[in-house]
């Protein structure tokens, strides 16, 4: 079988460790184009990856691009998005498929008219082990029926150009498509709390509590801290009517010597999710050479997860709970 051509708009962090990982972990798959807003950094991951430079909107258009790879930032990912699918091509749009409901809505509509799936988005945790293993907890009912769950999503550090906003659109954004997938149902109610602030910090509104109520009445907290310094954990615990259920981490052994019990802490994003990144675009890629749709978060997912981080950016300057309503689900989309 021919490889599967793709173009890679953004060449920034995960734009290059993405390259990497398909072309050195993903069997089948070429990358034969490459943009990014800085032509510097584009010329050199093209040169590094053989492939030509050429601006995001003329790449997505070129006849030996089958497909693309989406990982500029957040706010600049929905007009990518919906002009590959103008062009018939699949995609793979890192998160957040875009930064407003609107915005995420108008990609929905445009695939639901087209009537086939051609966009995947990023949400990796769906493909990680632990969280996998987590699910198969949940489902197999030992627990019980599950009321409460305790979530912490703590980023090591984040970059110099990280907002407040971004606490929710770029990071509780994984909790939020997460708890939809683990317990199979919406968010449909969001408030956003916080402590008082401990001065260590900056200019971030760090750390935030996000109450999220879940149709079917399960309840979720989860804490956002993203200079958390000692490193990247990620925690989750299930509380069901019968037992609990914790998030494990996938190969992390736990050393018990010289009267110390002592276990790894991944330092980013990289480390943790590595397998996952590498399972997503391992499924991604296979989907696409096989003419199938793609088998991870569709862009409804991707619509849902922007109106509950809408929900929760109102509810950050309000202080107010802040419902959230998604209308109506494209045939397309419905769970089966
Ligand atoms: N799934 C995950 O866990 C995960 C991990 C990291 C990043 N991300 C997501 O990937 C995206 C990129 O994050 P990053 O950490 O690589 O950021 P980054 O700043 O390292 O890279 C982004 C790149 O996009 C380029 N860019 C900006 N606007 C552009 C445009 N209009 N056209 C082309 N290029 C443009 C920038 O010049 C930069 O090189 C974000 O949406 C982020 O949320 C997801
Ligand atoms: O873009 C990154 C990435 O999505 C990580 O998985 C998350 O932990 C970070 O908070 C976010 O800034």
């Amino acid at each position: 079988m021919m490889s599967l051509r793709v173009g890679v708009i953004g060449t920034g962090a995960i734009g290059r460790d993405h390259i990497r990982r398909l072309t050195s972990v993903v069997a089948g798959v070429e990358i034969v184009a490459v943009a990014d807003a800085d032509p510097e950094l584009a010329r050199r991951v093209a040169g590094e990856a053989g492939a030509r430079v050429l601006p995001g909107d003329r790449l997505i258009g070129e006849p030996d691009v089958d497909a693309v790879l989406v990982c500029s930032w957040g706010a600049t990912h929905a007009d990518y998005v919906l002009a590959a699918i103008a062009a018939g091509k699949p995609v793979f749009c890192e998160k957040p498929l875009a930064t407003t409901p609107d915005a995420a809505l108008a990609i929905v509509d445009a695939e639901a008219r087209r009537g086939k799936r051609l966009v995947q988005v990023g949400y990796m945790r769906r493909y990680d082990d632990a969280y996998r293993a987590l699910k198969r907890e949940l489902d197999g009912g030992v627990i019980g029926a599950p009321l409460m769950m305790h979530c912490a999503h703590r980023n090591a550090s984040v970059p110099a150009f990280y907002r407040p906003d971004d606490m929710i659109t770029d990071t509780a954004v994984h909790e939020i498509d997460m708890l939809r997938w683990l317990f199979g149902a919406e968010i449909v109610a969001v408030r956003v709390l916080r402590p008082r602030t401990g001065g260590h910090t900056g200019d971030l509104p760090e750390p935030m509590l996000l109450v999220l109520e879940l149709d079917g009445g399960v309840l979720a907290d989860v804490e956002i801290s993203v200079n958390a310094r000692y490193g990247y954990d990620i925690r989750g615990e299930i509380l069901g009517e019968s037992g609990t259920a914790a998030l494990g981490e996938p190969g992390v052994v736990a050393v018990r010597s010289a009267g110390r019990l002592a276990v790894p802490i991944a330092g980013d994003w990289r480390e943790r999710f590595g397998p996952a990144y590498d399972a997503e675009l391992r499924d991604w890629a296979g989907t696409v050479r096989a003419g199938q749709p793609p088998g991870g978060p569709s862009c409804w997912d991707g619509y849902a997860a922007t109106s509950v981080s809408a929900a929760a950016l109102s509810s950050l300057r309000t202080g107010e709970r802040v419902v959230v309503s998604l209308g109506d689900q494209p045939e397309l989309y419905r769970r089966e």
